[in-house]
């Protein structure tokens, strides 16, 4: 029999990112914020670890535990796992929050590529484990909400939301999509091109996770700046011992253009398709970003210049979707009229 996890009559909100997963709740705000990662024993098919304990283990683990991330590139690549990962977080959470929460409403944000197939199934997981109703709601309109832009009123509010598997550009107004459009290049996309670059330009092979954090220390985007550089490890692929090499952050850069190039063109094409009577709102009020990708340094400058119009960063880009979901709640009759 499905194991029920107890909660009370709260209300939860969750981001199920394709890199993070948070946990939102009306009462403590972000009560979890970890990475989607699951490690699986592939002989005995039982989950290892979930979240950053998972994460931890990527590249380090003995043969037989596989880390996976059972969403990629924005959509379920794996529903089973990422029902056993929702499962354990749900427990987590739970126990966090003690046993004060009880059959909670849910409302929660799948990716963007899920198909309807996928997200019943977690409509269906997430019921299962106790809660007494689930809502499902689009990322670009958790993610305005989020970053408190007044979707519900009759004006253009354009969100940007730069994440680990997709970007996506959503135009809002009156509680509804009008115009969305998304690209399967985020973050991650990030990383394999600076991965790519050093194998190329070094012959060395680093993790994901040096890369990642190469992006985040001396990645920018395309717009001048005083270079910095850091120390970067990985493994010589001609002699296949380990090496130190210095890279400047120009290099990451030119690493980092074809992505950033998508990102742009994706943006500039929804505002293309914007309707005439909006148009006027964007160029008062702009664009605002939100997902980890926002942070790259120099981004909001870069956009602003190349799109011509103000650009904003959305006070917690990471937590932007979470906070979304939990404040829809208020909201879910108006935004699931204004979806039909
Ligand atoms: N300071 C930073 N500079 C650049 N990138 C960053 C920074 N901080 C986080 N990121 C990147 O942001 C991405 C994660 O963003 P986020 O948590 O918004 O994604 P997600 O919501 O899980 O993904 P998706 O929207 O595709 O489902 C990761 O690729 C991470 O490396």
């Amino acid at each position: 029999m499905e194991e029920k996890i107890m909660f009370s009559n709260a209300e939860i909100g969750i981001d199920l990112g394709t890199a993070n997963i948070l946990v939102y709740t009306k009462s403590k705000g972000i009560v979890l914020n970890e990475p989607s990662v699951v490690a699986i024993d592939k002989l005995t098919k039982n989950v290892v670890a979930v979240g950053s304990e998972a994460k931890e283990m990527v590249g380090k683990t003995p043969k037989n535990i596989v880390p996976i991330r059972p969403l990629k590139d924005g959509v379920i690549a794996d529903y089973d796992v990422t029902a056993q990962m929702l499962k354990e977080i749900l427990k987590k959470v739970s126990k966090k929050v003690g046993l004060s929460m009880r059959k909670p409403t849910v409302v929660v944000c799948t990716p963007s590529g899920s198909t309807s197939v996928e997200r019943r199934a977690i409509h269906n997981a997430i019921k299962s484990y106790g809660a007494k109703h689930v809502h499902l709601i689009e990322e670009p309109v958790a993610a305005a909400i989020g970053a408190d832009l007044p979707v519900d009123e009759p004006i253009a509010n354009v969100i940007v939301d730069i994440g680990g598997g997709t970007s996506e550009v959503g135009i809002i107004s009156f509680g509804g999509i009008v115009s969305c459009q998304s690209v399967r290049t985020g973050g991650d996309k990030m990383d394999e091109e600076i991965v790519h670059y050093i194998r190329k330009h070094y012959n060395i092979l680093i993790g994901e996770r040096t890369a990642e954090n190469v992006k985040m220390e001396i990645g920018y985007a395309l717009i001048e700046h005083d270079e910095e550089s850091m120390e970067v490890r990985g493994r010589d692929m001609v002699s296949g011992l380990p090496k130190t090499i210095t890279i400047a952050s120009t290099e990451i850069q030119q690493a980092l253009s074809e992505s950033l190039e998508q990102i742009l063109q994706t943006i500039q094409s929804t505002l293309e398709s914007c309707p005439p009577e909006l148009s006027g709102d964007i160029v008062d009020h702009g664009v605002v970003l939100t997902g980890g990708g926002a942070l790259l340094k120099g981004m909001k400058e870069w956009l602003s210049k190349e799109l011509s119009v103000p650009v904003h960063l959305a006070p917690n880009p990471l937590e932007s979707v979470a906070i979304g979901t939990g404040r829809a709640l208020k909201m879910i009759n108006k935004l699931q009229k204004a979806a039909k």
